[in-house]
């Protein structure tokens, strides 16, 4: 037995919103259908979900998430994180190698894979690091880890300091066709320092992280790209002047991509109300021109995608204050009414536009299977109400982490349902 669809409409390519059943059977979609030959008044057998009239989206996918297991099960876990993604929308997720032990060995890769095919309920994807340990001194066996399931390489968390170590990296993941995907910051340039540097800085008497720790890292990396030939992935691009080096280098043909993240679209240091760490992240909050390149970034295709990050920290950690907390705030159960009520609801981006970035393009940019709504494709697929307006409440939230810089916002575009496989893995209530 197979479920239809009912009631729903999906987005045509173009930004309109036509009605449209789909037929789910065995995991698949079999049949996308005009409802008056759908099954409005058949009984075939089949179960029947109502879409009462919300959008049938392509499952969200995010290319950038911090699962935290193993080491960290205190922040999230591989089941707690999956279910958060699930609430926001989301069926697949890409997972960042910095937890206990970090994901350096077949070993650590095939225990997530485990643990997300047991206690998870989206696909979950494994970074594999490109140094041992993420300590930038070796490189990890990447044949191993490629064939142990790894679908890229990143050391996030950490930028690789050295230059010949990410050249030998890039050269030896282009022989591989794998991907080099990179948090880009030079350590010498943000010693100490929690927050952006600029006005938020000066005004509390803090260090500051300047621009140039993310950018010297873009520009050393695009240069090495094209020496390497290798497919380079810039993490949460926050600057200015990366935008700019990203914008030029892919002017050049150089085979690069970028991600930017909710909240360096959305916020800059003026927003941050005081020493709170719920608004400390890596990269930090920057100035509002800043903020302005990075929109500029998205909207010219100079930035591919959108990630969130999702960085979860226990409260007791983020209460440290400013200065001693972790950087890191979450993002699944946020993003998409986020974006939607900002920029597609104040009608700066289409709808399409906006699910582009967090469905096909990932898939594009990363050779994924997923990401579209076809007769023949994965059924993941997202229910989203664009109507109902509710508040950013972090006690709802089905992640372990709380930290967020966006409690109370008001909003549009919140996932009502979300299905992998053909499976309900989350739905409202
Ligand atoms: N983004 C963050 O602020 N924190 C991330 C690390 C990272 O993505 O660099 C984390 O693991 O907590
Ligand atoms: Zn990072
Ligand atoms: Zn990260």
């Amino acid at each position: 037995m197979g479920t239809w669809i009912v009631n729903g409409k999906m987005l045509d390519g173009d930004n309109r919103l036509v009605n449209k059943n789909i037929l789910i059977e065995n995991g698949m979609i079999t049949s996308i259908t005009e409802p008056k030959e759908g099954p409005d008044n058949q009984s075939d057998g089949h179960e029947r979900i109502d879409a009462k009239g919300q959008l049938i989206a392509p499952g969200l996918i995010d290319m950038h998430v911090h699962l935290r297991e193993p080491g960290f099960e205190h922040k999230e876990t591989i089941a707690t994180g999956t279910r958060s993604a699930a609430r926001g929308g989301f069926t697949t997720i890409a997972c960042m190698p910095n937890t206990r032990p970090v994901i350096d060995t077949p070993e650590t890769v095939r225990y997530i894979l485990d643990k997300a095919e047991t206690e998870g309920v989206v696909r979950v994807l494994p970074y594999g690091c490109i140094t041992d340990n993420q300590l930038g001194r070796e490189l990890t066996d990447f044949e191993a880890l490629k064939d142990a399931g790894v679908f890229a390489f990143t050391d996030d968390g950490v930028g690789v300091q050295s230059a010949q170590m990410m050249k030998d990296a890039m050269a030896k993941a282009a022989e591989l066709g794998m991907p080099i995907v990179a948090h880009c910051e030079d350590n010498t340039l943000v010693v100490g320092a929690p927050v952006n540097e600029g006005a938020f800085s000066r005004k509390h008497g803090l260090k500051g992280i300047p621009n140039e720790s993310e950018a010297i890292h873009v520009g050393r990396d695009i240069l090495l790209a094209e020496a390497t030939g290798v497919h380079y992935h810039v993490c949460h691009v926050s600057t200015e002047q990366s935008v700019r080096l990203i914008r030029q280098a892919k002017q050049l043909g150089i085979k690069v991509t970028a991600e930017v993240c909710p909240h360096h679209l959305l916020l800059s240091d003026e927003d941050i109300p005081g020493l709170d760490a719920n608004w400390k992240m890596n990269p930090p909050l920057r100035s509002p021109r800043d903020v302005q390149a990075c929109i500029k970034g998205i909207e010219d295709g100079t930035i591919d995608i959108v990630v969130t990050d999702h960085a979860p920290h226990s409260e007791e950690e983020k209460a440290k204050g400013m200065q001693a907390a972790p950087f890191g705030i979450v993002g699944f159960e946020t993003a998409f009414p986020l974006l939607y009520t900002h920029f597609v609801l104040k009608g700066k981006w289409t709808l399409q536009f906006l699910l582009d970035r967090m469905t096909v393009k990932p898939a594009e940019v990363f050779g994924l299977s997923w990401g579209t709504l076809q007769e023949g494709a994965a059924a993941d697929l997202t229910l989203i109400d664009l109507d109902t307006e509710k508040e950013v409440n972090p006690a709802e939230f089905l992640s372990k982490g709380r930290n967020t810089p966006f409690t109370g916002w008001k909003l549009k575009g919140w996932p009502t349902r979300t299905i992998v496989a053909g499976q309900v893995v989350w739905s409202e209530a």
